[in-house]
């Protein structure tokens, strides 16, 4: 695992944001694995700017979102939906069609996990997959507990992971209880994973994820068997990092 130390949010989402542009400039029809959350939302930013000057092209790119909230339609401004082509899609020249996400909207949760998966797979695998850190070492949205080996599913979300995320609704009660998310397996099988991880809150899951047990207790744990990943923090969140040697 490479370790990207950047000093402030700015500096993580513009090392980031780096990482993801020399992906497209390399592979100009490749296939990005997208986040949402706070986190990545500084990534887009600069990503957004440096296409507006004209440095990166998305003509190509084909994405894929991790997940969605089920129940959610897609003008709910708090659906993943929403926030992909408020914070990037809308923004950049990517084909509408190349952008992918869950459909919250699918009542048939085996139904749309086996479409999305297949369409994964269809696209020949996610080339560099872009992933935020919960609180509880949630990726994607597969909480403490979830089998490594799982695909695309649909999780019911923690307790903790939807007192997390109240803070984009108006209450706890309108946050959805069921999210679909690609599974583990379905992460693992990302050529390049890039990690983006800001603040104090997260040192602690940031230290049990990268440097502790692999335990299904800390999903993002299995990102340590992976053979790319690139973990970009910045000091507040590396600050429980044991000294290496
Ligand atoms: N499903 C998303 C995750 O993909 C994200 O990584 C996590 C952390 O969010 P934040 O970056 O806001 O801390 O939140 C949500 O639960």
């Amino acid at each position: 695992m490479k370790i990207y130390k950047a000093t402030d949010y700015r500096d993580m989402s513009r090392k980031a944001a780096n990482i993801i542009s020399a992906q497209i400039i390399m592979k100009p029809d490749c296939v990005l694995g997208l986040a949402t959350g706070s986190t990545p939302i500084g990534t887009y930013e600069q990503l957004v700017d440096w296409y507006k000057k004209g440095d990166l092209d998305f003509s190509g790119v084909t994405t894929v979102n991790l997940d969605e909230y089920k129940g959610l339609t897609k003008d709910n401004d708090q659906s993943y939906y929403y926030f992909m082509h408020s914070n990037l899609f809308d923004h950049v020249n990517i084909l509408p069609e190349n952008t992918h996400l869950p459909d919250g909207t699918e009542p048939d949760s085996a139904k749309e996990c086996a479409r999305y998966e297949s369409l994964i797979q269809s696209l020949g695998g996610v080339d560099l997959q872009l992933l935020g850190l919960g609180h509880n070492g949630h990726i994607g949205f597969n909480e403490p507990g979830a089998a490594f080996e799982k695909e695309t599913h649909c999780v019911d979300l923690q307790e903790s992971t939807i007192e997390a995320n109240k803070r984009f609704f108006n209450s706890a009660d309108e946050v959805p209880r069921q999210a679909y998310t690609m599974g583990i397996k379905t992460i693992m099988q990302a050529k390049k994973i890039l990690v983006v991880v800001n603040g104090e809150g997260k040192a602690d899951i940031v230290r049990d994820a990268f440097f502790g047990p692999v335990t299904p207790s800390v999903p993002a744990s299995i990102l340590q068997m992976h053979n790319d990943v690139t973990l970009v923090a910045d000091a507040a969140a590396l600050s429980k990092m044991p000294k290496l040697k």
